[in-house]
């Protein structure tokens, strides 16, 4: 069994920073974060081939509806000016400035004797101007005769071109209608497909790896008949539930699930899924044997196999929480429980994947005030770290912490809404991550905690983090 008391921790913040600055290490760096730090630092011509070379392995095309939510890795142009001829902004009757240029202010043409097609034709929204005709008033003013061949109109178009869109007035050929970085959107592949692309390149999407470890562990779904309890064939198993957990995470994320089977706890079972992990994945999740128990192997298996950043962290849930480069893929070590494992996804996952696709990697709170009182106790409370009982309690494991900063931070569970001055109420749910209460939580916010630290008080700012 491992010494635990050799632990790296650090906090949530530290372990992503000290992954990323791993991997950029990296000759290829991580990912399209490494393909734009290495098209940066590139001076040579080696080494343009070379980046050159990575970016192709990071960069697929695909249709702008496939696009949605990817990220782009060059910048999109338009193909053509648009509009790409003079175009009538309305429904509208195409006309000749030259009728009305010389007329006095408030005075009509007569057009008893205007043929259509040469003095007069209708011009419909988004169509080019017919042939010769270069100003439109809308077709609200006009009265057209029953055979639509005279018309009577009772206003002037202001000045010459009027009701129509000139040519490029939209976009210009070479004009720049995304950039490379951007997220699209539905409203970006519009302004995308306007400018005749139809299809892009875009950064590949991770792909993330997950590992389920655990002896007690089935897939649910296992016939229960109540009659016969004793030959329940998952008694005293748990249920596995985090790859529905991480699978829905990542795809949200815009990453690639790659499932494995559940493994054993046994160093060398968990060392070959490792092993088979970082040859197909760009990130892998190990997940559980995460603590100190007699069966928990995963700290020392990435130990052996790679580079450890840290072996746990200074929250709860999500205590075990580690991180480890192996191959150059990023390991992200989360803890069993689904309640725990469900904050770590967001902490360490999410950032990971935003920064192999090249964004920034982490995500901004939400400012709220905090509605009331956070009810007490709690994970990272100060029962729970060295309480009365000691053969019950976990230790405090880093007594020498600085009196007045904090020493951990308990993950709480919040519903967040809208309030009618205008700001975001932060109302704490009580409950522990997972249970059956916080399941009306939309958000969560790190609560610190240690000696001489004050919680926020009902009126405080907090920041939030979405569920
Ligand atoms: N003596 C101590 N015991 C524990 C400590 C400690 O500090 N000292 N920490 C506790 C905390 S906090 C956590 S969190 C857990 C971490 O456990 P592991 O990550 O090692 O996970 P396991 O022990 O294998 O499993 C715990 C629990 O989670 C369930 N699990 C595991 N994998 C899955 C999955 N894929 N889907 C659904 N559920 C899963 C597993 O069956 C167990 O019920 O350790 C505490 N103990
Ligand atoms: O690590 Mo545990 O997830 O603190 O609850």
């Amino acid at each position: 069994m491992r010494d635990h008391s050799k632990h790296i921790q650090l906090s949530r913040e530290e372990a992503v920073a000290r992954t990323l600055a791993m991997l950029d290490e990296l000759p290829e760096g991580f990912g399209w974060r490494g393909a734009l730090l290495q098209a940066a630092g590139a001076s040579d011509d080696a080494a343009t081939a070379h980046a050159r070379n990575v970016r192709r392995k990071l960069v697929e095309r695909v249709s702008l509806a496939e696009s949605i939510g990817r990220v782009l890795a060059y910048d999109v142009v338009a193909q053509n000016d648009m509009p790409s001829a003079l175009t009538c902004a309305m429904d509208s009757i195409a006309l000749h400035w030259s009728d009305f240029a010389d007329l006095p202010e408030g005075q009509l043409p007569d057009t008893g004797a205007w043929v259509r097609g040469v003095d007069w034709q209708f011009a419909n929204t988004g169509v080019a101007m017919p042939e010769g005709f270069d100003t439109a008033i809308v077709i609200e003013h006009a009265q057209v005769s029953a055979d639509e061949q005279h018309i009577v109109i009772d206003a002037a178009p202001s000045k010459q071109g009027a009701g129509t869109r000139p040519v490029g007035s939209s976009m210009r050929r070479g004009d720049v209608l995304a950039q490379a970085g951007s997220i699209v959107t539905p409203d970006l592949a519009v302004r995308i497909g306007a400018g005749n692309n139809a299809s892009v390149a875009v950064v590949r999407r991770p792909r993330v790896a997950f590992i389920p470890t655990g002896n007690e562990l089935m897939t649910p779904g296992v016939p229960f008949d109540p009659a016969h309890t004793d030959s329940f064939a998952a008694r005293g198993r748990t249920f596995e539930t985090n790859s529905v957990l991480v699978r829905a995470k990542c795809e949200k994320w815009g990453g690639r699930f790659v499932p494995f089977d559940i493994v054993l706890d046994r160093r060398d079972t968990i060392e070959a899924a490792l092993e088979r992990a970082v040859e197909v994945a760009d990130i892998v999740v190990l997940n559980a044997g995460s603590s100190k128990g007699s069966d928990d192997w995963s700290c020392e298996v990435m130990e052996e196999m790679g580079r450890m950043v840290c072996h746990q962290t200074n929250h709860g849930p999500g205590h075990h929480s580690s991180a480890a480069v192996i191959d150059g893929t990023p390991i992200v070590g989360i803890s069993g429980p689904s309640g725990g494992a469900s904050f770590t996804l967001d902490f360490y996952l999410r950032p990971l994947m935003r920064a192999f696709m090249g964004l920034e990697p982490e995500i901004g709170r939400t400012p709220a005030v905090l509605a009331e009182e956070f009810p007490p106790g709690g994970p990272g409370s100060a029962k729970k770290h060295g309480g009365p009982v000691r053969g019950e309690e976990r230790p405090a494991e880093h007594p020498e912490h600085e009196p007045g900063t904090p020493e951990f931070y308990g993950v709480r569970m919040l519903r967040v809404e809208h309030a009618e001055d205008g700001t975001l109420r932060a109302w704490p749910i009580a409950g522990f991550p997972g249970s059956a209460e916080t399941l009306a939580a939309n958000a969560y916010c790190m609560l610190p905690m240690g000696p001489g630290i004050e919680a926020p008080r009902p009126g405080d700012v907090i920041r939030v983090e979405w569920r």
